[in-house]
């Protein structure tokens, strides 16, 4: 079976501004994706394409085996595609149900109105009007809508803002849920622990181009990077006593970083053994998925600063 979406050489501009400037990837059937990426990277452009509200100026897509630019098919996609955008707008003075309800006419096979309010946890808030909900509650009315079509492929854009820690990793499972029972995800978001906890892979798009594409634990080399050892230096001891090369901060901790963390480990606790001492607080660390995040977006950042350093000498 073809891919869920492909996308190749998708290119965007407004007026001069350039969003989306020859961004490719592809999205497998059953997989969530994330795009992350700084604010206005292109995020919700390349999204808005792929789900047909906007056109694109160049590049091929293909979302579900159709092309969202051709409005001869556009229906059929829509019943095929569940979203989840940054802001829908919903009428205020339905109620939860009658919202969901509603929604649910528009798809040939939805899901059933109460079964979804009870997986976006809306239980009990069902008779509630849409514009006494909590910002958090809004979102999981969001995340209903966009899963009553009983959707192959859901769009959702930054899907958990406004949720509380409780209502977030909820929404996480319902997501890994729907996964699971075999729906594809596309999803943006800023949050690294979102990315990290979802994502079977991720693309970092960054002033309209992918700079980095991979799974969470692998992205920009994180598995291969080197590990970084810290621990409190031991009293009386200073880091020339040590056996490996470290660096001491302002506090105390002391910094090992190793490409090879079995050995140095060794020779560290080795050492301190030997010197009847221990090394408090150790801890062993390699980039995290947002350390990587914002070593990718902050070199693309200043890229063009640089071309404009260089240009003026
Ligand atoms: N309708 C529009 N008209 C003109 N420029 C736009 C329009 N929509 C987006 N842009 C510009 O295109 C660029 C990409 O915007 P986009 O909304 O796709 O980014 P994003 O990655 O989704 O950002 P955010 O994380 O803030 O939602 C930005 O420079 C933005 O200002």
């Amino acid at each position: 079976m073809s891919s869920a979406v492909v996308v190749e050489d998708l290119r965007k501009t407004y007026g001069t501004v350039r969003a989306v400037g020859g961004v490719s990837f592809t999205v497998e059937h059953g997989e969530i994706f994330a795009l992350l990426g700084p604010n206005g990277a292109g995020k919700t452009t390349t999204m808005e394409i792929l789900e047909g509200f906007r056109t694109r100026d160049g590049g091929h897509v293909d979302v579900l085996g159709l092309d969202p630019g051709d409005r001869s098919t556009a229906r059929i996609l829509r019943e095929r595609i569940g979203l989840v955008l940054q802001d829908i707008a919903v009428e205020p003075y339905l109620t939860v149900r009658e919202t969901i309800a509603r929604n649910a006419g528009y798809y040939p096979a939805p899901r059933d109105v109460d079964e979804v309010i009870g997986l976006v946890d809306l239980a009990g808030q069902e008779k509630k009007k849409v514009r006494t909900l909590s910002g958090g509650q809004k979102r999981r009315l969001d995340l209903a809508l966009g899963m009553i079509g009983n959707p192959s492929l859901l769009f959702l854009d930054e899907p958990t803002t406004g949720f509380d820690p409780n209502a977030r990793r909820g929404a996480w499972q319902l997501v890994r849920n729907l996964r699971d029972a075999g729906t594809t995800i596309l999803l943006t978001t800023h949050y690294m622990e979102e990315a990290q906890e979802l994502a079977d892979r991720v693309a970092v798009i960054s002033d309209g181009q992918i700079v980095a594409e991979g799974t969470p634990t692998t992205l920009g080399g994180r598995d291969t990077a080197r590990a970084r050892i810290r621990f409190a230096l031991p009293p009386g001891s200073t880091v020339a006593d040590l056996p490996v090369v470290a660096e001491q901060d302002e506090d105390g901790l002391v910094t090992v970083d190793s490409v090879e963390p079995t050995g140095t480990l060794h020779q560290l606790t080795d050492w301190a053994l030997r010197h009847g001492t221990v090394l408090a607080g150790l801890t062993v660390d390699r980039p995290s998925l947002e350390d990587v995040y914002l070593t990718l977006t902050a070199q693309n950042r200043s890229a063009p600063e640089r071309t404009q350093e260089r240009s003026a000498l």
